[in-house]
């Protein structure tokens, strides 16, 4: 079964109620693959969910950032998975390595998160990925083997979940991981899965890259086969975005 091409959006900490306009403008007005060929999801800030879920063309969907990890309720400052839920919100990202890095998230508590998040109908893109120390170290697969087994325990369907390969190393530093470099790690990844979970979550799950995708490297990237689509930081902002989606023509033609 095919592997459709999935193109994320991760605005972070960013913008203001008229850029997240201009923005979502602009996606409206691009002209760019049907979406049987590649699926299109935005992360704005919470606070610009609303907004974006009501303005954005009807084919790209919207993605949270971060959820709580069980149900809400005394838990100040935090967003539940059924606040997204009842917003219409379809996706969460969640493990991101900023989260885990600068908030401390543990592999359990993402795991935790995510079998909440699916738990209440979402679906998650789950981020995994080494940070430069690790991967001079030669522990890369170690570490995102030991990141995706404690999401990988907490989940019942696999057809909600996306997972992302970020090398803390690549995002934000303009340093792209090569498409040899992604592909190696991507394919470690399908084979892990194989062998941990079934043979069809293996052929099926979407594992996508991100950490410094731009519209210049990303077709290089997705002609590689074991790369489903991008989680984009910085060009998910920028117009390039749209050349960054374009690239699942790359997939077709293959
Ligand atoms: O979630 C997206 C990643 O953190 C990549 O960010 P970046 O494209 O700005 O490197």
């Amino acid at each position: 079964m095919g592997r459709k091409f999935f193109v994320g959006g991760n605005w972070k900490c960013t913008g203001t109620t008229e850029e997240v306009k201009k923005i979502v403008s602009t996606l409206n007005d691009a002209q760019v693959p049907s979406s049987d060929v590649v699926e299109v999801v935005v992360s704005p800030p919470y606070v610009f969910l609303p907004l974006v879920k009501s303005s954005l063309r009807p084919d790209f969907h919207v993605a949270a950032q971060n959820c709580w990890v069980k149900k809400g309720g005394a838990f100040t400052g935090e967003v539940s998975a059924e606040m997204l839920v009842n917003l219409g919100i379809p996706w969460v990202i969640l493990g991101h390595s900023e989260r885990r890095s600068l908030l401390n998230e543990s592999n359990e508590f993402v795991g935790d998160k995510v079998a909440y998040a699916l738990s209440q109908g979402l679906k998650v893109i789950a981020c995994v990925g080494e940070t430069l120390e690790q991967r001079e170290a030669g522990s890369t697969m170690e570490v995102v083997a030991a990141q995706t087994k404690a999401i990988a325990a907490r989940v019942s369907n696999w057809a909600d979940v996306v997972l992302a390969y970020e090398p803390v190393w690549a995002i934000g530093t303009g340093k792209v991981a090569s498409p040899a470099q992604a592909q190696e790690v991507h394919f470690e990844l399908r084979k892990w899965l194989h062998a941990n979970t079934s043979p069809e979550v293996a052929a099926t799950t979407r594992i996508i890259y991100g950490g410094s995708v731009n519209g210049a490297n990303c077709k290089e990237l997705a002609a590689k086969p074991d790369v489903d689509g991008f989680l984009v930081g910085g060009a998910s902002l920028k117009p390039e975005f749209v050349d960054i989606i374009k690239s699942a023509e790359v997939k077709k033609s293959a």
